[in-house]
């Protein structure tokens, strides 16, 4: 099957990580892959030789300069033995390895006058080295365009007809709604505009045979995150993280001067990246086309809440503003004039910043090369298993599982929310955006906005909360608990801060955390309370008397597996202690990921940042092995014996420090150096502790304010039902236990019942979500198609792999 992929719409930082996942699984599919420049004018365009025939004389020169220089470089290579010894490379992948043009659009050469070019050609052959480190770039190397024409019936008509003549079966388009909705069209056009073509004389019959059914599939590739029926799309987080990044920056200079600062930033018709920075970022306002203020006017909204920030002493005030917001009757809400209202109604030196287009370049986070690689590969499979009777889907993403959807059905419910706002029906547009939108919206105002006497409940049901941290620190632990304090605050609790850890609490080293005193944690990496490894089992005797001592009604403990370990020994502690008769939960920050039964922790998105893409991977799951090590040589070698001739290519190896006592990373790094020989040569870092510290990334805090609500509630719900048990309450088991996200959904998972999923000798969980992405990693950097290793042979544990 000929597959082709564009991307269309404005461009965003994942885009690229798309293209190299789809071309790249299209090719271990046994498919040929085609890249389509510019977006759909590139679909309009078409090619004005006979790309075809250009393709496969290009591709039979390439193929001869790749057996060439690998011989080449078997013979240079100092080591002896043959470069492929027993096993050939897969002789599919040598035939797709590159048909050279990848370089023209990495390098911006495309349009050259002066020598190779794609001048003339939209529609183009791609292999495997093409889009060789294409992940970590930003934007979209293959172009992308707003394109009137394809709007067009006569431009979809000359995409159709360009598709046909190059003899393309499917297309994968990455773009945002708008070109989702064009995918859309394009689809349910399609019989007609072959008909038309047909009519015409300009397809034959054969062809009409062939092209009766449009394979097509969409992938969400926005900063605008505007599309319905997904969590996320793809360069949305990215772009989050650049929003912060400066309003973290805007932050120091705004408290410095006391002064307040509206920032605006993208978004046409969503708010999602106002929302997010705004729960991220700590602002103290924010305007979003989905619920403009109720107040009318709306400048008495926001005008009393600044002022009540600025009454309790804070120094600096952050109001963020959506493009495309506007007031209860659509009015555009422009930042220019935020600032007057600020200057004029409450005195205040403000200052406004547009962040632009800085939003949308730039490379991409971590999220934004893994949910991108994730998405392409699940994209070519629903290419491949396409009847003309399936519906055609987009790929998305629900909590921490890759999800299709009904293409026509994800534009429709997107559809909604636009038809929502124009009748000002803004509690139906806010909904129409999905439930996480929601919570994160709602999230904002328990976060953001000072409590007085309405918010907080009714005095028998107000809490002292116990917040403490434990193991190693991790991005998003301060968040947390700023969220917690904040909404603690805001209902009429009282949040009790055990700085420490559980030798802090036996020392006696707590105290209250106060609405403006936790107002700077969000961007804080590292720990603010103070944390450490230490169990209550060190003295659960005076552990129970001090939590009678502080009065505390519920515990909230913030870190890794010990967090959990600790929760678990609480529990268990319940039989001789009746201070443990009180709802304790245990929110998982370690970067590790090693809590059981939880796809994700805080602080592993914030430490992925440091380290994504590998060509190899070492792990404690599947422990390092000298039969391993030799057939990872020989990986290498035959790789880098197939690269360019003359040409420079670095790979990255990465080892977890416990994945062998024996070969160790300095072992590992002799071995890689000496066995390279002419071919390549190594050197190790080693990152540490730097994946422990540093600044949190916006997912990990945006997550933390989210999950610690979810904390909250579950533990307002259990206080209750307990209380209503009287003097002699006893807790459940349920009552404590640890917040999870297994696959699609939300889970509470009692602590006793993840006990038993616990590997507590290696500290992990018994089973391991994530195994079939390292097989994904490694089949993307073709290390079984290299080493000759047929599909049925790659799940034997005999190869390990
Ligand atoms: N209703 C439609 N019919 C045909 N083509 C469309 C339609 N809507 C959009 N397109 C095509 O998709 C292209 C991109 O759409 P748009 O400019 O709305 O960006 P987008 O995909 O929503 O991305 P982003 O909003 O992230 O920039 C349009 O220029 C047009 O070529
Ligand atoms: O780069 P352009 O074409 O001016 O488009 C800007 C628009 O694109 C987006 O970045 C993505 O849709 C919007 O947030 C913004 O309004
Ligand atoms: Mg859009």
């Amino acid at each position: 099957m000929k597959i082709a992929i564009l991307t269309s719409g404005g461009d965003s930082a994942g885009m690229n990580a798309v293209v190299r996942s789809v071309v790249r699984s299209g090719i271990l599919k046994g498919c040929e892959m085609w890249v389509v420049r510019e977006g759909y004018e590139g679909l309009v365009r078409g090619n004005t030789q006979a790309a075809e025939e250009q393709a496969e004389l290009v591709n039979a020169a390439a193929e001869a300069e790749v057996l060439n220089d690998a011989a080449n470089a078997q013979k240079e290579s100092k080591q002896a033995q043959p470069l492929l010894p027993g096993r050939k490379p897969d002789e599919n992948l040598i035939h797709n390895l590159r048909f050279g043009d990848g370089d023209l659009l990495k390098d911006g050469t495309s349009e050259y006058v002066g020598g190779r070019t794609l001048k003339g050609r939209y529609i183009v052959r791609v292999g495997w080295d093409d889009v060789r480190g294409w992940y970590s770039q930003g934007g979209t190397l293959i172009g992308t365009a707003r394109s009137a024409t394809f709007r067009t019936h006569e431009g979809r008509l000359a995409a159709a007809h360009n598709l046909i003549k190059e003899g393309i079966d499917a297309i994968v388009v990455c773009g945002g709604d708008g070109s989702l909705t064009g995918a859309d069209v394009f689809r349910s056009e399609w019989p007609d505009l072959i008909q038309e073509l047909h009519n015409q004389g300009i397809i034959s019959d054969a062809q009409v045979q062939k092209h009766s059914h449009l394979r097509i599939c969409g992938l969400v590739g926005s900063i605008d995150n505007d599309m319905s029926l997904t969590d996320l799309t793809i360069g949305a987080p990215t772009a989050l993280q650049r929003i912060c990044e400066a309003i973290d920056n805007i932050n120091s200079t705004a408290y410095s001067h006391s002064r307040a600062f509206v920032v605006e930033v993208m978004g046409r018709d969503c708010g999602w990246l106002a929302v997010l920075a705004g729960v991220a970022g700590g602002a103290d306002f924010i305007f979003i086309p989905e619920r403009p203020p109720k107040a009318n006017p709306w400048e008495d909204e926001l005008c009393a809440e600044i002022k009540k920030h600025r009454s309790i002493g804070k120094r600096k005030t952050i109001v963020i503003v959506a493009e495309g917001a506007h007031d209860a009757e659509l009015n555009p809400i422009r930042a220019e004039y935020i600032k007057e209202v600020l200057t004029d109604r409450l005195g205040l030196d403000t200052r406004v910043t547009t962040l632009g287009h800085t939003q949308r370049g730039g490379p991409p986070c971590a999220m934004d090369r893994i949910l991108p690689t994730l998405q392409g590969v699940e994209a070519v499979e629903a290419i491949l298993e396409a009847k003309p009777g399936t519906p055609s889907y987009m790929i998305g993403i629900q909590e921490n599982k890759i999800i299709r959807v009904p293409l026509m059905e994800a534009v429709e419910k997107t559809r909604d929310v636009a038809r929502a706002v124009k009748a000002k029906d803004f509690a139906k547009a806010l909904a129409a955006r999905g439930s996480e939108f929601v919570e994160y919206f709602e999230a904002f105002s328990a976060v953001a906005s000072l409590f007085d006497e309405s918010t907080q409940i009714a005095p028998e049901l107000r809490m002292r909360i116990g917040i403490v941290h434990m193991g190693a620190p991790a991005g998003g632990m301060n968040a947390a608990t700023r969220a917690l304090a904040r909404y603690c605050i805001r209902q009429g609790h009282v949040p009790i801060a055990i700085h420490n850890g559980f030798r802090g609490l036996l020392d006696d080293n707590v105290d209250e955390l106060s609405w403006l005193g936790v107002d700077a944690w969000s961007a804080r990496g590292g720990s603010e309370l103070g944390t450490n490894r230490s169990l209550p089992s060190i003295d659960i005797g005076t552990v129970a008397s001090q939590f009678q001592k502080y009065g505390l009604d519920s515990l909230v403990i913030i870190g890794g597996f010990e967090g959990f370990h600790a929760l678990l020994q609480l529990e268990e502690g319940r039989k001789h202690y009746p201070a443990f008769h009180i709802p304790m939960v245990h929110l998982p920050a370690t970067i590790s990921n090693n809590v059981p039964m939880t796809e994700y922790s805080l602080g592993s998105d914030t430490s992925l940042n440091a380290l994504t893409g590998a060509t190899l991977v070492y792990t404690p799951e599947d422990p390092i092995t000298l039969d391993m090590l030799r057939r990872d040589v020989r990986f290498l070698k035959t790789r880098y014996a197939y690269d360019v001739k003359g040409r420079r290519e670095g790979r990255i190896i990465i080892r977890n420090e416990a994945s062998s006592n024996v070969y160790s990373t300095s072992v590992l790094t002799k071995m890689f150096q000496e066995e390279g020989g002419n071919l390549f040569d190594a050197r190790s870092a080693s990152l540490g502790h730097t994946l422990q510290g540093g600044v949190p990334s916006p997912l990990d805090r945006a997550r933390a304010v989210r999950l610690s609500l979810q904390c909250m509630a579950f533990i307002e719900t259990h206080h209750k039902i307990l209380l209503d048990q009287g003097q002699k309450r006893s807790a459940d088991p349920e009552t404590a236990a640890v917040i999870t996200i297994q696959s699609s959904s939300l889970e509470w998972v009692p602590v006793q019942v993840m006990h038993q999923h616990a590997d507590m000798v290696n500290r992990r969980g018994k089973e391991v979500w994530w195994a079939g992405v390292k097989e994904l990693t490694e089949n993307l950097g073709a290390k079984p198609q290299f080493l000759g290793i047929r599909k049925e042979e790659m799940k034997s544990s005999s190869l390990g792999i």
